[in-house]
């Protein structure tokens, strides 16, 4: 198999970069392991080395670096997108999850999955991220209308795509490779059960069993089984990490907006810059409401997304505050049961 860099999704966004910096050699990242990161390029895979000053975790699969003849990293290139994660515990430091993405396919099902709001979060995170979003509903095969549910998902946005299909239909396939040709790459995100594993391993042609990809065993011994970065059938790639799995939102106010773009304009014509949008005289939300030209459900959506979103994107210190504000409100409110009790 020989790639060029084209086929590995090189393009002149890139070059021009690269321009800069002769002597060193383009790679795209594929997996990110403790210590070093894995490269590839028209001449095949190898481990490249982090500068002295860099953890690999300011990498991203996906990224593209140059790197020297003794493959240490000396430049990491601009990203045309960007998906990230709050870290897990409670830090609210990012965790990068996949750069140059160009295609999100958010995957839901036509049945008890399908969800407005969670399709509309993963919107906002592609919106965001900048990456182009491709909703999927898979299990068209299992209900009467499939229609319905697509109709229902084109309307959160203008010119929306929405495919549905049967994942385990081969012919369903072709929808989905015409939207990440040849060079482009795309990820998928979508609740448990929907139907990734699937589309994965047929989109890509393989039999793999997705909980092969550990970056770590139980020893913590580092047992790499396969490559985040996977080729499609048409010579796209698709992205398959542990952390594509359980995406949350961050910082993604303004992916938020632009998904709500109705409500962020309506808002612009409140009389209070900091309108509740609840009892406020001037609320040109609720006016839009009594007027019957907003559904209430969709200003609850979105006030619910930018709450997640604050809680997400809080520092540390704006945490640890509010547990302590928490804290000093729990402890008050026992002194005064205490003293009634007593009294
Ligand atoms: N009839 C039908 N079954 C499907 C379709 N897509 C997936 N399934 C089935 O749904 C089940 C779950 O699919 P998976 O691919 O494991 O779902 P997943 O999203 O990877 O789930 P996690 O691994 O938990 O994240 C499997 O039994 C699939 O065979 C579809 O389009 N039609
Ligand atoms: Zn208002």
């Amino acid at each position: 198999m020989s790639l060029t860099l084209p086929d590995l999704g090189w393009s002149s966004f890139f070059a021009a970069q690269a321009a800069a910096h002769s002597g060193c050699t383009p790679y795209r990242l594929t997996a990110i392991h403790r210590s070093t990161l894995t490269g590839l390029s028209p001449e095949g895979e190898c481990t490249l080395m982090t500068p002295p000053d860099q953890s690999t975790g300011t990498f991203a699969v996906g990224d593209w670096v140059l790197a020297d003849p003794e493959h240490r990293i000396r430049h990491l290139l601009d990203r045309r997108s960007l998906l990230k994660r709050r870290a897990a515990g409670t830090g609210a430091e990012a965790q990068l999850i996949a750069a140059n993405v160009d295609v999100l396919f958010i995957t839901s099902s036509c049945n008890a999955d399908f969800n407005l709001p969670r399709l509309e979060r993963y919107l906002a995170l592609a919106h965001q991220a900048g990456c182009y979003p491709v909703v999927v509903l898979t299990k068209a095969d299992t209900c009467t209308d499939p229609r319905a549910y697509v109709a229902r998902a084109e309307a959160l946005a203008p010119f929306l795509t929405v495919l549905a299909v049967n994942a385990l239909d081969p012919a369903d396939l072709d929808q989905i490779l015409s939207w990440c040709p040849s060079g482009q790459t795309g990820a998928l995100v979508g609740s448990s059960g929907v139907g990734k594993t699937t589309l994965m391993n047929a989109l890509t042609g393989t039999q793999e069993a997705t909980a092969g990809i550990r970056e770590d065993d139980a020893k913590g011994r580092h047992t790499t089984t396969a490559r985040a970065l996977r080729r499609m059938v048409n010579g796209g790639w698709l992205v398959d990490t542990p952390g594509m799995r359980a995406l949350r939102l961050l910082d993604a106010g303004d992916g938020i907006d632009e998904v709500f773009q109705d409500l962020s304009d309506l808002a612009t014509g409140c009389r209070f810059s900091d309108c509740g949008h609840d009892s406020e005289p001037g609320c040109a939300i609720q006016a839009a409401i009594a007027a019957g030209t907003l559904e209430p459900a969709r200003l609850d959506r979105w006030r619910k997304l930018r709450r997640e979103d604050a809680r997400n994107s809080e520092s540390v210190a704006e945490a640890r505050s509010r547990d302590k504000a928490f804290g000093k409100m729990v402890r008050a409110v026992m002194r005064d049961k205490e003293g009634r009790n007593k009294g």
